[in-house]
């Protein structure tokens, strides 16, 4: 006789934001997941809403509230980075697994994230998307291929969101970035350009934020060379696609040892 798993109890972590919305109604459907609580912050307009409702999906019966259930089993993060560090301290206090998407953070805001998967499994990731993901392995490589060329290789990234986003660089492309610097050694960066810049040093990466409309991300790392450029594209169509890597990632760490752990290992890349 096949024994039937238990469900997956969910706390969705900035319930009420773009991506919590996502994560509720897709997460709702999910066999493996029952939503237990959905947070945001205690300021919230739209404290004791249904969580369904506000994401468009019907009654869930979870109402948006602030307080963090006791019985979850793992929490989904997409908040704001002040909000996450609260998150970490309770999350290691009470070791719970916790998939943190939210960008944004500074070097102290990330120790903090670090610190708590001592106590606690964590994942830890600038983008879900399985997409961005596999596109960050080709960088690795392009990086890996070009890093000796003799006149060298200007790496630019292009990422564009929407008007509402409040970070930029995004994390995807600082991390694009990271990637890049470890095989190719720049040890500088720049943000867009203006007035006498003078020539342009292969020693540093060029970053350009745009921020339009209702874009959802997309991001672009140009290798450029003597007669030809090399670009690595990656575009997303809708937020779920950052909503079901969370949700893959969710699952993953059910069970999972105390440990800081990434897209890749969930994806297994
Ligand atoms: N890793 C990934 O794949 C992705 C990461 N993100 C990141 O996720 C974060 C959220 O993005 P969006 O949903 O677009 O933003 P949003 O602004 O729509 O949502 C953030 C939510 O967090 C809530 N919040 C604020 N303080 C809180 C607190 N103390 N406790 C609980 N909730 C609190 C806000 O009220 C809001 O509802 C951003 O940092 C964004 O860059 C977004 C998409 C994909
Ligand atoms: O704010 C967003 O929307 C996104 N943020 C993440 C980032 O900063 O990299 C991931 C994704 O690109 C969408």
């Amino acid at each position: 006789m096949s024994q039937v798993e238990p469900l997956i109890r969910l706390t969705v972590h900035g319930a009420a934001g773009r991506m919590g919305q996502r994560i509720v109604a897709l997460a709702a459907k999910d066999p493996q997941l029952s939503i237990i609580s959905a947070i945001d912050s205690p300021s919230s307009p739209v404290a004791g809403r249904d969580a369904g409702e506000l994401a468009g999906i019907g009654k869930l019966g979870v109402p948006i509230t602030s307080a963090i259930s006791s019985s979850t089993d793992v929490i989904i993060d997409f908040s704001t980075p002040e909000a996450t560090v609260k998150l970490m301290a309770i999350c290691a206090e009470r070791r719970i697994p916790v998939v943190v998407a939210t960008t944004g953070l500074n070097e102290e805001q990330k120790q903090e994230i670090a610190a708590a998967s001592q106590f606690a499994p964590i994942v830890f990731a600038p983008s879900m998307s399985l997409a961005v993901n596999v596109a960050m392995k080709l960088v690795r490589e392009a990086a890996k291929a070009l890093k000796d060329i003799p006149d060298g290789v200007d790496v630019e990234i292009i990422e564009r969101h929407h008007r509402f986003k409040e970070d930029a660089p995004s994390g995807t492309a600082l991390k694009f970035g990271q990637i890049v610097a470890a095989e190719m050694g720049q040890t500088g960066h720049t943000h867009g350009r203006e007035g006498q810049t003078g020539k342009r040093p292969q020693t540093e990466i060029g970053y350009h934020a745009v921020r339009t409309g209702d874009n959802v991300g997309e991001h672009q790392i140009l290798f450029g060379l003597m007669g030809e450029t090399l670009e690595v594209y990656v575009r997303g169509h809708t937020r779920d696609s950052y909503a079901y890597g969370a949700l893959a990632a969710a699952k993953f760490l059910a069970g999972r040892p105390a440990g800081l752990y990434t897209m890749a290992d969930v994806l297994g890349l």
